[in-house]
């Protein structure tokens, strides 16, 4: 059998699927070459699994609005107590389902799957290792999509105690962490701490600084640090953890710690200390050093407009090139390399710009388009010079005009110039997951406030805020 491939994908995630799937379509000889499991951070480690805990967090507040909604709900006792270790039985029974289905589909849609851990020879040549045999392919094409792996810090005594994103969704199977400290402040920190929150557990949140969410819109920030205080999560936001101590079993059966912070305070008896401070791109262990592929001082893969990297032939998609780390960006741009590659359309490009994205946190966060602070930076306020102009609203929606636990919600959206051009949208509430999408498609074409406004509002749901908003 020939080594040879019209394309190779290193990396079997988001972006090396869509790329080898979209390239075999066109007929390309294809193989990816994975040395984990099929569908990468997203199917595995990441949205997948973590949106199914979000969910469960949704059911067990749901469990408790019940009550105010007249339900005669009796959460006393074991009543309503959540089966931890099924809950995690059937979500990964869930992924199974998927990396089951990834093996007969990948086949018939003329994907080659290679099972181990790729590394460049040369600008043309790869050598894979194949359960301890060395076994070296060739491509026309090489596709780098190799992805992330969450980091723990090197400089802290006793932090390889604590867990990874990874380690939180393959370790933690068969007992719910009652104490639980997340570091860091940004989209995975944020996530599992509010859906651990919600599912039960005492959650402590230590990010460097203030607020959270850095670069996330000012009015986003200071809404979801409000609903983690009104929550009752724990916020530590100044002190340095100067080290982690073993402290052995505790009364659960999981291996507990201390956190111990410079100032000598400490946080005792956690059943899971989560790091979440930024990942690094898997860019160390594909045999770069091999290749003239520039790689950037941040680890990243150095690419042009269209994903190729500084050798001819060679491309990088995805997480690796450190631009909008997030599933559909991956895919989208697998898609396009494909159509240019092989389908003979050369305008397929990628455009990075207006992303819209969703943060899995209770309540949910969407937004797309510039922050107000960085709107202004770009633009400053002078409206009759191209200037912006903010409108913004809060309320609390109508589901929790009936429950106790009220979460509310905040909108604003950042118009730049006389015609009022949409360049920002930010929405923290209820439902806010489910309502960007069509937004995100009108603002992406140029909507303008006007046009808003002219949309006739779906009465009562909060999405009609944004077609009235004065
Ligand atoms: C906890 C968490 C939650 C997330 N939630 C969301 C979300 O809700 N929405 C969203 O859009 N994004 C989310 N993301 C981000 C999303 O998962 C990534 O943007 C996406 O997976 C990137 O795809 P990729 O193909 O670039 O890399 P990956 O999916 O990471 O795939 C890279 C693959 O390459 C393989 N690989 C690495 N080195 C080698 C080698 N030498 N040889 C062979 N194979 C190799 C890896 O094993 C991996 O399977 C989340 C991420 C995390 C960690
Ligand atoms: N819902 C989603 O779409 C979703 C969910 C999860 C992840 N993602 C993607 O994955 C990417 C990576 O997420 P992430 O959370 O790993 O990165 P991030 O950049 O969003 O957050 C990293 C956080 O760690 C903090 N930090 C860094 N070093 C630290 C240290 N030494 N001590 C304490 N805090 C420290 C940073 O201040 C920041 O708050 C995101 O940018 C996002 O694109 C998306």
């Amino acid at each position: 059998m020939s080594n040879h491939y019209d394309l190779i994908s290193i990396g079997a995630g988001s972006g090396g699927l869509s790329i080898a799937e979209r390239a075999a379509s066109y007929g390309a000889k294809v193989a990816v070459i994975e040395n984990k499991e099929l569908g990468g951070t997203c199917v595995n480690v990441g949205c997948v699994p973590k949106k199914v805990m979000w969910y469960a967090a949704g059911v067990a507040q749901g469990l408790m609005d019940a009550q105010d909604y007249g339900f005669d709900v009796d959460l006393e006792g074991d009543a309503g107590k959540l089966n931890w270790k099924k809950l995690v039985d059937k979500r990964e029974n869930y992924i199974g389902g998927i990396l089951d289905w990834y093996d007969g589909y990948l086949g018939g849609a003329g994907v080659e799957v290679i099972e181990g851990g790729a590394k460049f020879l040369d600008n043309k040549t790869i050598e894979v290792d194949v359960d301890g045999e060395k076994i070296t392919y060739t491509a026309d094409n090489i596709v780098i999509a190799s992805g992330g792996r969450p980091i723990i810090p090197a400089n802290i005594e006793g932090s390889e105690l604590g867990l990874n994103s990874d380690g939180f969704f393959q370790e933690l199977h068969d007992i719910q962490p009652k104490k639980v400290v997340v570091v860091g402040g940004g989209y995975i920190a944020l996530e599992l701490a509010m859906l651990m929150d919600g599912l039960g557990s005492d959650v402590s949140v230590l990010h460097q600084g203030w607020p959270v969410l850095e670069g996330f819109d000012s009015t986003i920030q200071a809404a979801l640090s409000q609903q983690m205080k009104d929550d009752g999560l724990k916020r530590y936001h100044d002190e340095i953890i100067s080290k982690v101590v073993d402290q052995g079993e505790g009364p659960d059966g999981l291996k507990q710690v201390t956190i111990e912070f410079e100032d000598g305070t400490k946080i005792t008896d956690v059943d899971s200390l989560i790091w979440a401070i930024g990942r690094r791109p898997n860019t160390d262990n594909i045999g770069l050093e091999n290749t003239d592929v520039e790689v950037s001082p941040r680890g990243t893969v150095v690419v042009d407009d269209y994903e190729k990297t500084t050798v001819d032939g060679i491309y990088a998609i995805g997480d690796i090139i450190g631009k909008a780390p997030l599933t559909p960006v991956a895919i989208a741009a697998g898609r396009r390399l494909g159509d240019r590659l092989y389908g003979g359309k050369p305008e397929r490009k990628m455009s990075y710009d207006d992303i819209a994205t969703v943060m899995f946190t209770h309540p949910p966060i969407g937004t797309i388009g510039m922050s107000e602070e960085k709107a202004l930076e770009v633009y400053g306020d002078d409206v009759a010079n191209g200037g912006i102009k903010v409108y913004k609203t809060d309320f609390v929606p109508m589901y929790h005009t009936m429950t106790r636990h009220k979460v509310k919600t905040h909108m604003k959206l950042i118009v730049q110039g006389e015609n009022e051009k949409i360049v920002g949208c930010h929405i923290i509430g209820l439902g806010a997951d489910e309502m960007l999408q069509g937004f995100a498609v009108a603002i992406r074409m140029g909507a303008t406030k006007a046009d808003f406004d002219d949309t006739i509002a779906i009465h009562p749901v909060s999405a009609e805020e944004l077609v009235t908003m004065k």
